[in-house]
């Protein structure tokens, strides 16, 4: 096995020039005379052919796997690879791309809890797959076609063409005789012998036009932030109507240009090209400057002058405008047209000015082209792809202005974050059964994990997929000061004008790596498990995030979680053991992080349309990918205790009083306990000055109505009045903190409902974040409860949530669901907010019988959902710790802070959205 065992290396010298290939690959034969962008290929429309190289079913060595009572156990097939396949190629005239995918184990971490709550909700279907795709993650990347030997490398090193290093025909040794790999692009033809040579595979080979096509509609499909426009520096995402989405053009501009009317699934024309593109640009390019990768070109560019090149408008007209056709006189009049009078040599001119122009004559002949075709055929709207739009501002910018300029703003030119993949995920989408197709936009999570393989450009050297290979390459960038880059290619705003140009502005002289730029794009996990919350009022309305995550509030979060990264570390350190390995993987966090947080600040916009959900998510997942598992265990370990502990008075207290009082009590004692937050900088002070009981009696006391939104007299009726033996059916409760929160707050909330005969489905994190419960913990932290409590008792035991918690789990053997009166369900994320586009299938299931929601804590109920409408009863339930946040939404200064004593005066909000007009009800 070629092993994955060298070190990174950084790479400041150039790298070589790129071998090119283009003459054969890229232009593909078209003659100069064909030059203009009329060549015309008048191809049928065709469906997207799937042939089927798909390996027979290997039941040798089949085993049950599971449990052995189960009517129909998970049938394990150690010797069976995957079945769907790992990786496909577009091998270009300038770039060969990679889309290969890994697989997430189905069963591994279906652990008993899982699979008791299925039973319970009647989603058990006895370990069968119940979804048509495997879960695991796509991942793209590039590498230059002059140096396939490092391309071949990497599959070799990964194994990618035998299904990945972790697949059972790997481990066993076998040697598949006839791997066949889908191919596209030029170089599908022109290398199958050296794949056959190198890697003993066969390419098998697609059509290029049907890939990029398959690739385009499967990205606007299923990627939710996938399109953009690019104007004036601004990046904007575009909402995609699915119903509305063709016909559209599609260009794609790789080292020539391809020009595609694309009218559904498998129906296109290619109905021009052109032969001045990417590898025009980059040809010329070279030849004239000397640069040593395109990168360098490019890089080059931002600090042109085009005008001491290009002949504009004003250089004709004695410096004035042409305005009676519309032309400033800052406009070109003739790329390159300059040189002719001045009687200067190459080597008069500047490199920099010289991509200026060259770039801009490019950029600009594309965007004309292809309006022109669009113009042809009616069509509003252009997407442009390929890798030389290579995310860069300047670039599209050109573009766009091009469109909207000819056609008075009449078309539309859009860009893709997969941009250049277009044809290597067709490819993949072309192997027969890959479930691509039954994706749906909430089954998609893109992530931006650090360590994913970096290649080409500045860093070379092979996948970091170990975690010691991540930390030294990240330690390695600290000891040379350079700064990390996150894994995405800056953006940086130029200036148009009508009519031309300006030069880009200084800002942004820094060109991201091509390292990087390989991933413009995270990577993608297919979760099939993942579903719309069916509870939400109109999902194509929703929007999880209460504040748009802009610049300026960007510049906020940046400053309160930079602030917050030290304490952060030393947890996560210390829940490591606080070896020196864990300080190692600490720093490397921090580091990792704070990269993250340095792009975002950069370009808000950078990640897809982000939101302060997304943000808080990826701290936690940064977290992860340095394996930190759960940075707050010990902590709460100790808070469920202590919390524990007072129970029994705070249930004694509660049963004293009437039920108006009561349920009075209960509501604010969940505001109350909601001020352990290990997330808000005034909350982690106030730890410090008291034991969490004392906290949390202070803060009750503080508690005085009217809270900020205070609608508990609508609850109270409902609840009281409206219909008092059961007031509610079925209730989810999403819990939020470990400690007081949940076991002080939440519990007691929860017990009051089973009291009236309401189901209750606690709904807990599916992985940790911050101090949160997680519903693996949930279980334990009921029984435990429950010993202090009848009710509790009653109903956990009834829910299997005793035995699941202390013994192994007694289930009813019967697939239909049960009432249940106390169940634990996780909701799918690891993060302090929620998406309620993509929960877990569980939660979903659970929420199918359920007429009142709970949703607590800031993350929750605040910065996400607040403004969120659900199709029944809700109640939103949050002390409000975050200065920014009482400003923005309640105009208010908070109070409560490092004084020691927080004042929850005006801080809390209980906001009730009923959904059911009164008397009407039940
Ligand atoms: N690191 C890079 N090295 C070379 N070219 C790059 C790089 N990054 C971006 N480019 C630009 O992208 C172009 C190639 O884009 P793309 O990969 O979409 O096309 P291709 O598939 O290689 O070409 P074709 O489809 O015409 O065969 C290059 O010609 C160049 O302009
Ligand atoms: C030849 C291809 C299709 C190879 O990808 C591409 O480079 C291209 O579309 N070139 C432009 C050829 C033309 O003039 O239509
Ligand atoms: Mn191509």
């Amino acid at each position: 096995m070629a092993a994955n065992n060298s070190e990174p290396i950084l790479d400041e010298g150039g790298d070589g020039g790129v071998k090119h290939e283009a003459e054969e690959a890229g232009a593909g034969g078209t003659s100069a005379a064909a030059a203009a962008a009329t060549t015309t290929t008048q191809a049928p429309a065709t469906m997207l052919h799937r042939s089927g190289s798909r390996p027979q079913l290997d039941l040798s060595g089949a085993a049950i796997h599971g449990n052995l009572e189960d009517r129909n156990p998970t049938i394990l097939l150690p010797n069976q690879s995957d079945d769907i396949s790992h990786l496909a190629l577009d091998i270009g005239g300038s770039l060969i791309k990679l889309v290969y995918f890994s697989r997430h184990a189905e069963h591994s971490n279906e652990d008993k809890r899982k699979m008791s709550v299925k039973r319970k909700l009647g989603m058990f279907n006895g370990g069968r797959r119940s979804y048509p795709i495997l879960g695991g993650r796509l991942h793209f990347v590039k590498f230059e076609t002059g140096k396939l030997n490092e391309c071949l490398d990497f599959i070799s090193s990964k194994q990618l063409h035998r299904g990945g290093v972790d697949s059972p025909s790997w481990r066993s040794g076998a040697q598949p005789d006839n791997i066949v790999i889908k191919a596209t692009g030029g170089g599908a033809f022109k290398y199958a012998d050296l794949f056959k040579e190198r890697l003993g595979v066969s390419l098998e080979k697609e059509d290029e036009m049907d890939c990029l096509v398959a690739g385009a509609n499967f990205l606007l499909k299923s990627i939710r932030h996938e399109a953009f426009t690019h104007m004036d520096g601004q990046k904007e995402y575009v909402q995609i109507d699915q119903n509305d989405l063709f016909p559209f053009l599609l260009v794609n501009v790789g080292s020539g240009v391809s020009i595609i009317k694309v009218d559904g699934h498998g129906k296109f024309q290619r109905v021009s090209g052109t032969n001045v593109g990417g590898g025009t640009y980059w040809g010329l390019g070279r030849l004239m400057t000397k640069c040593k990768s395109f990168d360098e070109l490019l890089e080059l560019s931002q600090r042109g002058d085009n005008s001491t090149i290009d002949m504009l408008v004003g250089d004709i007209y004695g410096g004035l405008d042409y305005s009676k056709i519309g032309l400033s006189a800052s406009t070109i009049a003739s790329s390159f047209g300059k040189t002719i009078s001045d009687n200067k040599e190459l080597s008069d001119y500047r490199p920099e000015d010289i991509s200026l122009s060259l770039l801009r004559m490019i950029s600009y002949n594309i965007g004309q082209i292809s309006y022109l075709n669009a113009l042809r055929y009616g069509l509003k709207r252009i997407f442009f792809g390929g890798f030389f739009i290579r995310g860069h501002a300047y670039t599209m910018d050109t573009i766009s202005f091009a469109v909207h300029f000819w056609s008075k703003g009449e078309a539309k030119a859009m860009f893709l974050r997969h941009e250049g993949f277009l044809g290597a995920l067709g490819a993949f989408m072309s192997y027969e059964k890959h479930g691509l197709d039954d994706l749906r936009i909430h089954h998609l999570v893109e992530r931006f994990p650090m360590g994913a393989p970096y290649v080409g450009g500045k860093i070379h050297g092979p996948p970091l997929g170990d975690l010691n290979e991540k930390i030294s390459w990240m330690e390695k960038f600290v000891q040379k000061g350079t700064q990390i880059t996150a894994p995405v290619p800056i953006g940086f705003p130029a200036t148009t004008g009508m009519g031309g140009f300006e030069r880009p502005t200084a800002k942004g002289n820094i060109l991201r790596s091509d390292a990087s730029a390989a991933l413009n794009v995270g990577v993608l996990h297919l979760v099939p498990t993942l579903d719309v919350f069916p509870l939400l009022e109109d999902p194509k309305m929703y929007e999880p995030n209460t504040i748009d995550l802009d610049l300026n509030e960007f510049k906020y979060w940046f400053k309160v979680l930079s602030a917050h990264l030290p304490d952060l570390v030393d947890k996560a350190v210390a829940s490591e053991g606080g070896t020196d390995d864990a300080k190692r993987k600490g720093d490397a966090f921090a580091h990792a992080f704070s990269a993250h947080l340095a792009r975002l600040m950069e370009e808000p916009a950078a990640y897809g349309k982000f939101g302060l959900a997304d943000l808080l998510e990826l701290r936690e997942e940064c977290l992860r990918e340095f394996q930190f598992v759960d940075a707050y265990v010990s902590i709460k370990q100790r808070e469920n205790e202590a919390s524990l502990a007072v129970l029994p008075d705070l249930l004694m207290e509660l049963d004293s009083m009437n039920g108006e009082a009561r349920l009075h009590a209960l509501i604010e004692g969940v505001l109350a306990a909601n001020i352990f937050d290990w997330g808000s900088r005034a909350c982690v002070d106030l730890y410090h000055k008291g034991t969490i009981i004392e906290i949390y009696r202070m803060s009750r006391k503080k508690m005085q109505r009217p809270w900020r939104i205070d609608d508990f007299d609508l609850f109270k009726k409902r609840m009281l009045a409206d219909k008092k033996d059961q007031p509610y059916k079925r209730a989810l409760l999403f819990v939020d903190n470990s400690g007081a929160d949940v076991v002080l707050g939440m519990i007691p909330l929860a017990r009051e409902l089973l009291r009236c005969g309401t189901e209750v489905v606690l709904v807990a994190n599916s992985l940790p974040a911050l101090n949160d419960v997680t519903a693996n913990e949930l279980p334990e932290i009921v029984a435990e409860a429950a010993k202090h409590c009848g009710i509790l008792r009653k109903a956990a035991e009834a829910g299997g949530l005793i035995v699941d918690a202390m013994a192994g789990i007694r289930d009813d053997p019967k697939d239909e669901p049960v009432s249940i009166p106390l169940m634990v369900v996780e909701n799918g994320c690891g993060s302090p907010c929620i998406d309620f586009r993509q929960v877990s299938s569980e939660l979903a299931a659970a929420a199918k019988d359920a007429d009142l929601l709970i949703l607590e804590g800031m993350g929750r109920a605040l910065h996400t959902n607040l403004n969120a409408r659900f199709k029944c009863d809700t109640l939103k339930l949050a002390m409000v710790k975050n200065q920014r946040l009482a400003e923005k939404l309640f105009n208010v200064d908070l109070v409560c802070s490092s004084i020691g004593a927080p004042d929850n005066r005006c801080n809390s909000m209980s906001q009730f959205v009923c959904n059911r007009p009164v008397g009407l009800w039940y």
